[in-house]
């Protein structure tokens, strides 16, 4: 977890801008994608489902349609065959024409009460004076009226679907059928009909009979097939026109619309696999997402270049800071700010930086002076010798210390010997030229350094001080006195320290005197 933070803040800004926008770009496609794949999944849904169904009940009415008028044509040739089966021209000539004329049929056969084969177009099927077996290619005789069969294996081994009319004499006698078979694995005018597919896909129709049995399937090795366990089949063999999503024998969800055929108890089933379906829908969509890519690209191109433009003047100032820290010289000004928040963090940069100069520079200067005084105290004093040095500046030095000053202390107070100090200090302060450096070396202690001059000169200089001390009239103390020692680089010594000892020595050596007098320091 720690890792992640420091992962994302090692992150800049653009970065930052372009993840998010990126992962905006790409919810805001894939909602849309979402959106637009559910309402086309929808509608592709219900729209081949109604599809399907409306094509089914039209088959379903022209196969109804089909075999009314197939029935009539029986009729009427079984009408017009009482008075001529006796004659087998007559018989033969009038089951040509019921097999040409029509087209119906892809044969004709003419059957006698006793099941014996009158005669048959085309002749060359050869049944003509043979027996029919077949319990239910005899089922005519029991029946004695109009019959569609189930199919069957006919003599000649094609399965069929028999379409039948009874033959009755004048006396009402029956005298047999008169029958138009259709060959369900061949070429014949119900796969004509129902071949005719109304969509350019994997849509397909079948029709099973009453007993569930294809009669007609696109996949002929399926005819004569008896379908089992089948929702769909069910609801059409009961007599319900609609559509459902239902499993087919395989288990593949299926589209299905279906209707019902009324004369023989048929169904019609029209439908389409569902995942192919669904396919055509995901097509759309890498349309979709094919047709949007430019947009996209270009979306994310302008989010790269406003990021950019964003993120520059952020990026350059944490850089800088980064870089250089807030007690840099480098100038922010240079930094194009050119919106809101980033022009004020540039100002907030500038002005603090320029607070933090500020302070450090009084800092450095507090850390210079006496704050009782307002004198350079020891570090300043070491500066400006060290100055001294490096610049080979020749100076006199004068170390002043207050006349008994304990005694003051003890008589008026400790705040008013810091009076008289602060006091000693404002007239060593008048009394010094602007190039000389008065300095609070200690308690009531002090040096003054006199550049240029030399030690006859400082002498003078001390006196005429130490005059003015002994003339001046302290607030509540009334009058104090100093001694001083003066001593001279590089004259008494060409090393600090030692003229710096030479000058307390003169010092010392002026309290021993009697103090309130100058004494000089004496070469080394
Ligand atoms: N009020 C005040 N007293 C200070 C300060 N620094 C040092 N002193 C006092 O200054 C006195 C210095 O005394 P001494 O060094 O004994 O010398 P003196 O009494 O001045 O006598 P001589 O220097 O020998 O003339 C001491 O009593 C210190 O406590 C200060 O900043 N303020």
């Amino acid at each position: 977890m720690v890792n992640v933070f420091r992962a994302f803040r090692r992150l800049d800004l653009k970065r930052l801008v372009l993840i998010l926008a990126f992962f905006g770009v790409l919810l805001t496609l894939g909602n849309a994608l979402f959106a637009v794949y559910k309402v086309q999944k929808d509608l592709m849904i219900n729209d081949t489902l109604d599809s399907n169904r409306v094509y089914a009940t039209k088959i379903a009415n022209v196969t109804d349609l089909f075999l009314g008028s197939v029935l009539s044509q029986l009729e009427y040739t079984s009408d017009s065959l009482k008075h001529a089966y006796s004659n087998p021209d007559l018989l033969n000539s009038e089951l040509e024409r019921l097999l040409h004329q029509t087209e119906s049929f892809n044969s004709t056969i003419f059957v006698d009460n006793k099941g014996k084969v009158l005669a048959v177009s085309p002749s060359t099927l050869n049944l003509v004076n043979t027996y029919i077996k077949d319990e239910k290619a005899l089922e005519p005789l029991t029946r004695q009226q109009t019959y569609i069969s189930e199919p069957f294996l006919s003599p000649v081994g094609n399965l069929i679907v028999s379409i039948t009319s009874p033959v009755f004499d004048d006396q009402k006698r029956f005298i047999g059928f008169v029958g138009g078979a259709i060959y369900l694995q061949e070429e014949n005018i119900l796969n004509q009909i129902l071949d005719k597919h109304h969509h350019n896909d994997d849509s397909y129709t079948y029709v099973v009979d009453q007993n569930g049995h294809i009669i007609f399937h696109k996949n002929v090795s399926r005819i004569g097939e008896k379908i089992e366990n089948n929702k769909i089949v069910d609801a059409v063999l009961a007599g319900i026109s609609g559509s459902m999503l239902a499993p087919n024998s395989y288990g593949q969800d299926m589209l299905a619309g279906f209707a019902p055929v009324r004369l023989p108890s048929w169904g019609v089933v029209s439908q389409s696999n569902k995942s192919a379906t669904l396919d055509k829908v995901s097509n759309t969509i890498v349309d979709v997402l094919l047709s949007t890519l430019p947009l996209i690209v270009l979306t994310l191109l302008i989010i790269l270049l406003f990021g950019t433009k964003i993120a520059q003047p952020l990026a350059s100032l944490a850089q800088a800071l980064k870089e250089e820290g807030l007690n840099s010289k480098f100038d922010a000004n240079k930094i194009n700010t050119w919106y809101f928040e980033a022009d004020y963090l540039k100002q907030a940069f500038l002005s603090s930086h320029k607070r933090i100069e500020q302070t450090i520079q009084k800092l450095d200067q507090d850390r210079q002076k006496d704050q009782l005084t307002q004198l350079l105290n020891r570090r300043g004093m070491e500066k400006a010798l060290a100055y001294f040095v490096a610049n080979s500046q020749s100076f006199s030095v004068l170390a002043l210390d207050i006349d008994h000053f304990k005694k003051v202390n003890d008589t008026y107070g400790h705040d008013v010997g810091d009076i008289v100090i602060k006091e000693f200090a404002a007239l060593m302060q008048q009394c010094a030229r602007e190039q000389d450096l008065v300095c609070r070396s200690g308690g009531e202690e002090f040096l003054i350094f006199l550049p240029n001059v030399e030690l006859d000169v400082a002498y003078k200089i001390a006196e005429r001080l130490r005059l003015n001390i002994e003339a001046f009239k302290f607030q509540q103390v009334g009058n104090v006195t100093t001694s001083i020692g003066i001593s001279q680089w590089p004259n008494i010594s060409d090393d600090i320290d030692t003229v710096l000892k030479q000058a307390d020595r003169a010092l010392y050596s002026a309290k021993e005197a009697g103090r309130n007098r100058t004494h000089l320091a004496e070469c080394t």
